[in-house]
């Protein structure tokens, strides 16, 4: 058995009583530390970041050591696991993820492969097992994928979009295509958040970032049965946090899920959200750009989000990744703030 010497937010994200509420920031390994950029600038590249596992695990612990958050979440990316079955991505300075190939046939789906994750993503699961190590039992570490809905927009579009309508005219007028991929990236996924967990991960959290652009039909049709299964899977072995971005719409089957953490955006009211989740732990929901204003001003939001979550049943995060541009001050008045709140 693992020893951590902080372990709030397992304990929170299990349900359990804890004495302050953890904290950490969904994208918090990333450009807004100086110390990233170095060691961003000595890979050459963002991919070949990710593929080094010693660097990897660095930027992973940075946050630990220099933000003083909760939990580690490993540092890769969601779009691993596309080019791990065939579907290889370019990250472009200032632009985003490319795909030079897109899916856009059945048989271009069924040339896709279901990976094996100590082969095609070994390099992920060296940097979890290089960061358990260094970490040496000081916070838990957190592994995570796409939802399956949020891989298929990239795999069918081919580069970040609004309003993903190339991808979104799949789920209309191809939909056996549609949900052959969604099960190949659902396997392949499955696999892969196993074998992360079986690398030290003590947590998952699935990232549904786009799934805000579907109806609810489509979503209840193209997205839940593919987390439902994740999250099924996974939750026998550790806590899975459920993260659908915009899915407002979708609260009360969230409630349904087999899984321990559901995260809300800025836009999710807190109590209307207790009321409509009451089965689980929350994460969130800060809007990041509220630390654009002044130390005074974070203070004051994030104890008034503090005060709405009620000091037990949650994670204290923003409600998206936090911005690059942000003033690494005031991220960490931000945690502060939560480390010192008494109820
Ligand atoms: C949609 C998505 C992606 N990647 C991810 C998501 C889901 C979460 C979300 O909704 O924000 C998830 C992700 N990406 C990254 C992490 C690392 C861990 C952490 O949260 O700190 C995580 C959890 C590193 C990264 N992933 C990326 C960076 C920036 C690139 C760089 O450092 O050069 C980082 C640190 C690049 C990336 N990766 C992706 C995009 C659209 C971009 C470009 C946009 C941008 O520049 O922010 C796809």
């Amino acid at each position: 058995m693992e020893i951590l010497q902080n372990d709030l937010f397992l304990r929170a994200a299990r349900g359990e009583q804890v004495e302050r509420v953890p904290v950490w920031m969904m994208r918090q390994a990333g450009r807004i530390l100086p110390e990233y950029r170095a060691v961003r600038a000595q890979a050459g590249s963002f991919i070949h970041l990710c593929t080094t596992p010693e660097l990897a695990a660095e930027v992973t612990i940075q946050p630990v050591d220099l933000l003083g958050v909760d939990a580690a979440i490993i540092f890769s990316d969601i779009l691993v696991v596309p080019e791990a079955m065939g579907l290889p991505y370019e990250m472009i300075e200032a632009r985003g993820p490319v795909f030079p190939t897109t899916v856009k046939t059945l048989a271009d789906v069924d040339k896709l492969k279901v990976a094996d994750p100590e082969v095609e993503l070994k390099y992920v699961l060296d940097a979890i097992r290089i960061t358990k190590k260094e970490l040496n039992g000081r916070v838990p570490l957190i592994g995570f994928a796409g939802a399956p809905f949020t891989i298929l927009c990239y795999m069918l579009e081919g580069k970040g979009s609004k309003t993903f309508s190339v991808a979104k005219k799949y789920l209309y007028a191809e939909p056996e295509l549609s949900h052959r991929l969604l099960q190949k990236i659902t396997d392949t996924t499955i696999a892969y958040l196993k074998a992360q967990v079986a690398a030290g991960a003590n947590l998952v959290q699935i990232f549904d970032s786009w799934a805000g652009i579907l109806s609810p039909q489509q979503y209840r049709e193209f997205s839940l049965p593919y987390i439902a299964q994740i999250s099924e899977a996974l939750q026998a072995l550790v806590p899975v946090t459920v993260f659908a971005k915009g899915a407002f719409f979708a609260r009360r089957e969230m409630n349904a899920l087999n899984c321990s953490v559901v995260g809300l955006d800025w836009n999710m009211d807190i109590a209307e959200s207790r009321e409509m989740i009451p089965d689980k732990v929350l994460q969130g929901n800060l809007d990041p750009c509220v630390l654009y204003s002044d130390f005074d001003e974070i203070k004051q939001q994030t104890q008034d989000m503090l005060r709405q979550f009620g000091g037990q049943k949650h994670i204290a995060n923003l409600g998206h990744g936090v911005y690059p541009d942000t003033d690494p001050d005031k991220v960490r008045c931000f945690i502060q703030t939560v480390k010192e709140f008494r109820f």
